[in-house]
């Protein structure tokens, strides 16, 4: 393979070196352990799909406002939506998502993972039914800002709680789980959105049954168990042991032994480096916390790839689809364009399938050097295509607009041509290549961090997924007027090609595997790598 071994083990920092001559410690028995486990147990298995319900609330909430801005009608406020209304409908809630992901960042060291997903349920409850009984615009806007409240702090602590969770060798394809649920989770939505459609007051019961999957999960979280490292952190130790030992199985004592006395080792020298602490309270925790983030060269590295994935995965356009294909299919004509843009959905979530089979063997850095081009070539075409389908009136970006807020029927003119087929085949092109990398791999943002900073870092390149998310949103529209659907298209293709210059190489992959094993020897310890590698990192790791 290319470069593969080579490029994982490539240093860091200049001057730490790969020496495979040192003697095996904990972490190296560890590895030798992980890498023999051969499938992911039914425990893992169990508590990936319970916090996964959180992912199918994020995509199902996120998904629904399409068909549920379509179906309004005057039931709000006595009156036709204008377009003001849909703009803050759609982005108030990606707007609270942005403001939810630090604050619950903070709250998921200082309560746990498995609080912030039982108070997330609780909003995504709250917030369904607000939305659902509402008869005011003013309503329905703080409906869906409490659920964007909720999906903010789901969206980072579920690919936390799983990733802290796992087994390295299957750490990537259960976080996917995750993304899988998300993606599952909007199409169901545009399903729910198809069905109640043209039922009087249905989107009552379309924003009304996110409700349903949050109380199912709230009941559950009763027999979920707190991640390991965070009950070390919190001195649960004997709880931590359990845990691992129902995670890796009862014969595995040796390497369950080796993971808590790392993540103790872990603890102990985080709170070394952070010093002593004068008072012990949560503020000076963190403040520290804060500081070692942003002041420790290699976790700002970190950070900052992080945030760039994140913002990434937003700028190239994707949700802009995700909210508007319904639009954009009405606009080129075709007869059901909510049907239409079900397959953008169902897209999605095929294709976040095959990142689940393939991004373990992969290897995250791979997935995405392979993915991008593909959703640059979608894009390049979606934009010739554009370029060639005439639109039907004389002005018309002013047509664009007015369709994209009301939703017109069939619209007249280019009948004969294949060009709508192209812009279709195109999207979906781009859709798929978007789910294998760029969709998930941002999600994986946790590996990135030791522990000490990983629930803020995380939190805050969550935060950047979500400020990249509400510009898109409040920008696809004005952008498709005054720069032409060609010059939108082109601008997304753009950055998904400069992403290709963040995708996480080597160094990003070392970070990586240093997390997986040794988390805290970021910033701290750069004098030493692993000398084995499990099997996973022979398709370079990340
Ligand atoms: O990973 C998810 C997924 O790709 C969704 O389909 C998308 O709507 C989200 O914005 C993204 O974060």
């Amino acid at each position: 393979m290319p470069g593969g071994v080579a490029a994982a083990l490539e240093p860091l920092i200049p001057g730490d070196q790969y020496s495979p001559d040192l003697p095996e410690d904990d972490d190296d028995v560890e590895e030798r352990y992980e890498s023999k486990i051969k499938a992911a147990g039914s425990f893992i298995w169990g508590l990936t799909l319970a916090a996964g319900v959180s992912g199918l609330l994020f995509g199902y909430d996120t998904g629904v406002i399409s068909s549920t801005l379509v179906s309004i009608g005057s039931d709000l406020s006595n009156r036709p939506l204008t377009t003001l209304d849909k703009s803050l409908i759609t982005s108030c809630t990606s707007l609270f998502a942005l403001l939810a992901s630090p604050i619950t960042g903070l709250l998921a060291d200082a309560l746990g993972r498995k609080r912030v997903i039982l108070v997330a349920d609780i909003l995504f409850i709250i917030g369904a039914l607000w939305q659902a009984l509402t008869t005011s615009v003013w309503g329905m806007i703080g409906g869906r800002s409490v659920v964007g409240l909720a999906v903010g702090s789901a969206s980072f602590v579920v690919p936390l709680y799983i990733s802290e969770l796992a087994p390295s060798p299957f750490r990537g394809r259960l976080v996917t789980i995750s993304s899988l649920f998300i993606t599952g989770g909007q199409v169901v939505a545009y399903l729910i959105g198809w069905l109640f459609s043209t039922q009087t007051h249905g989107w009552k019961w379309m924003v009304g049954l996110g409700a349903l999957p949050a109380a199912v999960q709230f009941c559950i979280l009763g027999f979920m168990p707190e991640t390991p490292r965070w009950l070390v952190k919190a001195g649960r130790r004997e709880r931590a042991k359990r845990i691992l030992t129902s995670v890796y199985g009862i014969d595995q004592d040796a390497l369950v032994e080796s993971v808590l006395r790392r993540i103790e080792k872990e603890v102990m020298e985080e709170e070394t480096a952070a010093g002593p602490k004068e008072d012990g309270s949560a503020w000076s925790r963190i403040t520290a916390n804060a500081c070692e983030l942003f002041f420790i060269p290699a976790n700002r590295r970190a950070l900052s790839i992080a945030c760039m994935l994140q913002g990434f995965q937003q700028l190239c356009g994707f949700n802009s689809l995700m909210y508007f294909s319904a639009t954009i299919f009405s606009l080129v004509g075709f007869r059901s364009p909510t049907l239409t843009s079900l397959s953008i959905a169902l897209t999605n979530f095929a294709f976040t399938i095959v990142a689940f089979y393939a991004i373990d063997r992969i290897g995250r850095r791979r997935i995405l050097l392979y993915s991008i081009p593909i959703m640059t070539f979608g894009l390049v075409l979606c934009s010739i295509a554009f370029n060639f389908f005439q639109l039907p009136t004389a002005s018309p970006q002013d047509a664009l607009l007015l369709r994209a807020f009301h939703l017109p029927g069939r619209r007249e003119g280019n009948k004969a041509t294949a060009w709508p087929l192209v812009i279709l085949f195109a999207m979906i092109t781009y859709v798929a290549g978007y789910a294998i990398g760029l969709g998930n791999v941002p999600w994986q943002q946790s590996e990135l961090f030791p522990l000490s900073v990983r629930a803020l870092g995380s939190a805050l390149a969550t935060s950047t997924n979500w400020g990249s998310n509400t510009l898109v949103g409040l920008t696809f529209l004005p952008m498709m007027t005054w720069l032409t659907p060609v010059g939108t298209f082109t601008i997304y293709m753009l950055v998904s090609l400069a992403s290709l210059k963040v995708e996480p190489g080597p160094k990003l992959t070392r970070i990586a595997i240093r997390n997986q094993h040794s988390a805290s020897r970021i910033g701290l310890h750069l004098g030493r790598a692993s000398t084995t590698r499990p099997s996973y990192l022979n398709d370079e790791g990340l």
